[in-house]
């Protein structure tokens, strides 16, 4: 404000302009952590996502649209809720108050491409523990391990941003536009827990999680596929953008300096590195990681796979889960994914599409990253990478208490064929590869 004014006067080049920058809030659904809030004159805005996904995880994504609008508007601000093309949404409410548009960096193809269309686009980073600007390579190393060692070595984590107390208003001739009903889900009584989204349960969620002992065990139960005590499950929302990694990340060390530190604690940050990895590395790869095929039709197996119909109880088990929760711990997706591509021999690309439909932590780097690593087209260092399912559920579900909860027709088998029912009188597999009998006549 540099003109002096007589009292009374008000000198309109003097007031600030009502926009100076629109925030697309695509998957930052938080007021936490959150450096485009703190962008001058800011009008958030949200734009219902087109991409198919299942009622259930649509409803995890309102659910953090709906608490986003209610925590800006106790700060005096709102989020305009908008549908249709994201592109023309934002171009034209941009030209319409004669302002830019802000979002955070996206790690997905498409999404950079269509961000690519909107005039004057700026990007910051809230999705990452780093920031572009700041990473000390042009390409991101391979594999995990080598960009590991990199980043420990020479970043640092910045301390996330507070959330601002107050926000300026929305110009008043804005219509803040309504949320979709949330679509009505039931619950499976065999769910181990609910899942809501948004900020405030993201935060109790955090807050709950490091108020325990669980972060001191953290290496030793993060493979549990029974109950929901092993690993954080932060993922869901960490993918939509309400729970902050860096906020996570100073978390463990606050852990580390009040509580306890042990190879736990730094596990966790380990594996918000894997997070970090794919982030950077899928938008570098996607042209050839995606290949030029066009996709098979679906074989019959892949339709057997999705429904958790294969007789194979470590695959059923958890596709069930999947499809009842929209949720699958990282030992089931490995398994899965290895089994549909490797042992099926089914494009992982069906695959990594029906999880993103299905998974409420679905986030494109994260997804599309693992599933080319397990399938052997990705960043992995090994390409005889092959999971032996029964092997692994010998291994992470030893009594066979995860199997049994979601697959009822397990009841009565012997508890030493739990894992390869077809051996006592089970119905048979629709594949049985050879190597799978060292295991059973182990
Ligand atoms: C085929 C396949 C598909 C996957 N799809 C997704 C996906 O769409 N979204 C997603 O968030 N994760 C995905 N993962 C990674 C991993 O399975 C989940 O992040 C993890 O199971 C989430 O549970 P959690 O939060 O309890 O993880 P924790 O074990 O508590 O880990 C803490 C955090 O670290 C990150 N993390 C852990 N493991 C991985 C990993 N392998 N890759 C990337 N980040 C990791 C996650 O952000 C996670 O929330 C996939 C893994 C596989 C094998």
């Amino acid at each position: 404000m540099g003109a002096r004014l007589a009292p009374g006067y008000l000198l309109l080049t003097t007031l600030p302009p009502e926009c100076r920058m629109i925030l697309d809030c695509r998957d930052l659904l938080r007021i936490d952590d959150n450096p485009g809030l703190w962008l001058d004159n800011v009008v958030p805005v949200w734009v219902m996502p087109s991409a198919p996904m299942s009622p259930r995880r649509q409803r995890f994504l309102l659910q953090a649209v709906a608490a986003l609008r209610a925590g800006l508007r106790a700060r005096g601000s709102d989020v305009l809720i908008r549908f249709g093309d994201r592109v023309e949404v934002l171009t034209a409410l941009a030209a319409e108050l004669g302002c830019g548009v802000a979002c955070a960096r996206p790690s997905g193809v498409d999404e950079l491409h269509q961000d690519a269309q909107i005039p004057g686009l700026v990007y910051f980073d809230a999705r990452t523990l780093y920031g572009a600007d700041d990473l000390p390579f042009s390409a991101t190393p391979e594999p995990f391990t080598r960009f590991r060692k990199v980043v420990e070595k020479q970043l640092r984590v910045d301390a996330p941003v507070d959330a601002p107390a107050r926000l300026p208003a929305i110009p008043v001739r804005l219509a803040p536009g309504e949320l979709p009903p949330l679509p009505v889900v039931a619950h499976d009584p065999r769910a181990y827990r609910d899942y809501r989204g948004g900020e405030d349960a993201a935060q109790a969620e955090l807050a709950k999680y490091f108020s325990g002992t669980r972060p001191a065990h953290y290496k030793q139960t993060r493979n549990a596929m029974h109950g929901c005590e092993g690993s954080t499950k932060f993922s869901p929302w960490l993918a939509q953008g309400s729970l902050s990694p860096r906020r996570i990340w100073h978390r463990v060390t606050q852990y580390e300096q009040q509580v306890t530190k042990n190879d736990s604690t730094y596990w966790i940050q380990f594996e918000l590195l894997w997070r970090e990895f794919f982030q950077w590395w899928l938008p570098e790869q996607s042209p050839a990681l995606f290949g030029r095929r066009e996709l098979a039709p679906a074989p019959r197996d892949f339709a057997r796979w999705c429904a958790g119909d294969t007789g194979v109880p470590m695959i059923d088990a958890n596709m069930r889960e999947l499809n009842a929760t929209g949720y699958m711990s990282n030992r089931g997706r490995q398994n899965v994914a290895s089994f549909l591509s490797k042992d099926l021999g089914v494009d992982w690309r069906l695959g990594a599409d029906y999880f993103e439909t299905h998974l409420i932590d679905y986030d494109v780097a994260s997804n599309w990253g693992n599933w080319a690593y397990v399938a052997g087209t990705g960043a992995d260092p090994r390409d005889d990478r092959w999971f032996n399912v029964l092997l692994q559920g010998t291994r992470y579900d030893r009594r066979g208490d995860y199997v049994r909860h979601w697959v009822p027709g397990l009841a009565g088998i012997d508890p030493g064929c739990v894992h390869w029912p077809w051996r006592d009188g089970g119905p048979r597999p629709i594949i049985h590869p050879p190597r799978w009998n060292s295991v059973i006549d182990a």
